[in-house]
């Protein structure tokens, strides 16, 4: 059993997402956006340190292996650690349309528990765009990337301007991610349009 709402149905005037030429080749990983993200960074001890690789137009495939700092119950994964998952997921898509995006909605169905130590396996997709709006829906599976579905989601991302996390980030972080010698590092940390 799952339900949409009808927030995450695409309207009528919605057109298929276009990929950006410069958007990674498909088979590439696309590295961290961020050291500090929760979802992919390396600086994180607790974080997912999700690996997400580009995929065929719009799509992308990525791991995260269950440790136990996400534990909810004993001896499995916390549900909000695994809705993370997908958000970083669905999240990555935005860098092969090479738009600034932020999680409006995202809805997730849990259907099997999945234990300490799993390896998720995650795919997804943007499947329509209007004006500022990006729908995407993701599976993770376990047992293997052909394993049964264990989450899936469908979300909602927002095309936002640069300006969103300058106005609204804390200015300790956004003045050290602005300050970060490396350009490609300050362009990805806030998904800015090359
Ligand atoms: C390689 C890259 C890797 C990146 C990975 C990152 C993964 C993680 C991603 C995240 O977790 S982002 C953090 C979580 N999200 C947020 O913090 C967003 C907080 N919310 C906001 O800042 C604002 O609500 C938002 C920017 C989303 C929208 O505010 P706006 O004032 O810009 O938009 P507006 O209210 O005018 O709405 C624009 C359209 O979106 C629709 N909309 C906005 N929020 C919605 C919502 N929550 N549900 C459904 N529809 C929504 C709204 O109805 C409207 O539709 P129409 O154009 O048809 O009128």
């Amino acid at each position: 059993m799952s339900g949409t709402s009808a927030a995450l149905t695409p309207p009528a005037g919605a057109v298929a997402p276009v990929r950006h030429p410069d958007a990674p080749a498909p088979g590439e990983l696309l590295g961290a956006h961020y050291e500090q993200c929760f979802g992919c960074g390396e600086a994180q001890p607790h974080g997912l340190r999700l690996q997400a690789r580009a995929g065929e137009g719009i799509s992308l495939t990525a791991e995260f292996t269950v440790q136990p700092a996400h534990q909810g119950a004993p001896g499995l994964a916390h549900g909000g650690v695994l809705a993370t998952a997908l958000d970083e997921t669905l999240g990555s898509l935005n860098w092969l349309l090479r738009t600034v995006a932020v999680t409006g909605r995202l809805e997730t169905d849990y259907v099997l528990p999945v234990p300490v130590g799993t390896v998720l396996h995650l795919e997804a997709e943007v499947t329509a765009v209007a004006g500022r709006k990006i729908y995407s829906r993701a599976t993770g599976r376990i047992g293997g990337p052909d394993g049964p579905v264990a989450v899936r989601a469908q979300a909602l991302f927002i095309e936002v301007k640069t300006e969103h996390f300058i106005d609204h980030g804390r200015p300790q972080e956004i003045r050290a991610a602005m300050s970060d010698p490396d350009p490609s590092r300050r362009e990805r940390a806030f998904e800015v349009n090359p």
